[in-house]
């Protein structure tokens, strides 16, 4: 599939967004959230969690839950179009920036910051796979760790938009 993205103002880049929901849906970077401490002894479906109880959210699995998502394991961005689906702290199946009150206070900051370098890569280059690579065999395994990033190195080829063949 080619993309050409024709602009650069944000607001219009409504398939950019879905990119950067669905990648942030199969690879949220704090794939367990952050670790907090149960401060009172609480019920949760029927589970007693005591006092002192660290939790680790599974961001990353509860993304992954075909409960939740059709074709769970595949990058579909198209699924958060016509969707009410964000993540913004009321979709518990959808929680890459957490949710509550000590959710992630940068959550705008972050994807501006995302989105706005991405666009600009995109706009002014057209990118392709080395030869002989199939994209389909990409690597997309992620690195274990509190902050997930790619497991191996992504090789691509920029070429200023215009001089491609
Ligand atoms: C795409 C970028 C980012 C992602 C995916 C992300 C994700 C997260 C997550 C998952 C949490 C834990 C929420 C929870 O436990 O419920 C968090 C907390 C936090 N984030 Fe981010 N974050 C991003 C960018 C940023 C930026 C740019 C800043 C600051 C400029 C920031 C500052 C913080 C702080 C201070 C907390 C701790 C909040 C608290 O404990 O009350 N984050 N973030």
């Amino acid at each position: 599939m080619t993309f050409r993205v024709i602009t650069t103002d944000l607001e219009e880049l409504n398939y950019l967004q879905f990119v950067i929901k669905e990648t942030l849906r199969l690879h949220p970077p704090g794939p367990l959230l952050i670790p907090r401490e149960c401060r009172e002894e609480t019920k949760i479906n029927g589970y007693t969690i005591p006092v002192k109880t660290k939790v680790l959210v599974n961001a990353w699995s509860i993304g992954r839950d075909p409960k939740y998502w059709h074709n769970s394991e595949s990058f579909i961005p198209e699924r958060f179009e016509n969707s009410t689906n964000d993540f913004k702290g009321n979709h518990f199946e959808f929680i890459p920036f957490g949710a509550g009150r000590r959710m992630c206070p940068g959550m705008l900051f972050g994807l501006v910051n995302v989105a706005h370098p991405l666009s600009q890569l995109l706009y002014h280059f057209d990118w392709k796979v080395p030869d002989g690579v199939n994209p389909n065999d990409l690597d997309t395994i992620e690195s274990e760790g509190l902050i997930a990033r790619r497991k191996s190195d992504l090789y691509l080829i920029a070429t200023p938009f215009g001089l491609s063949k």
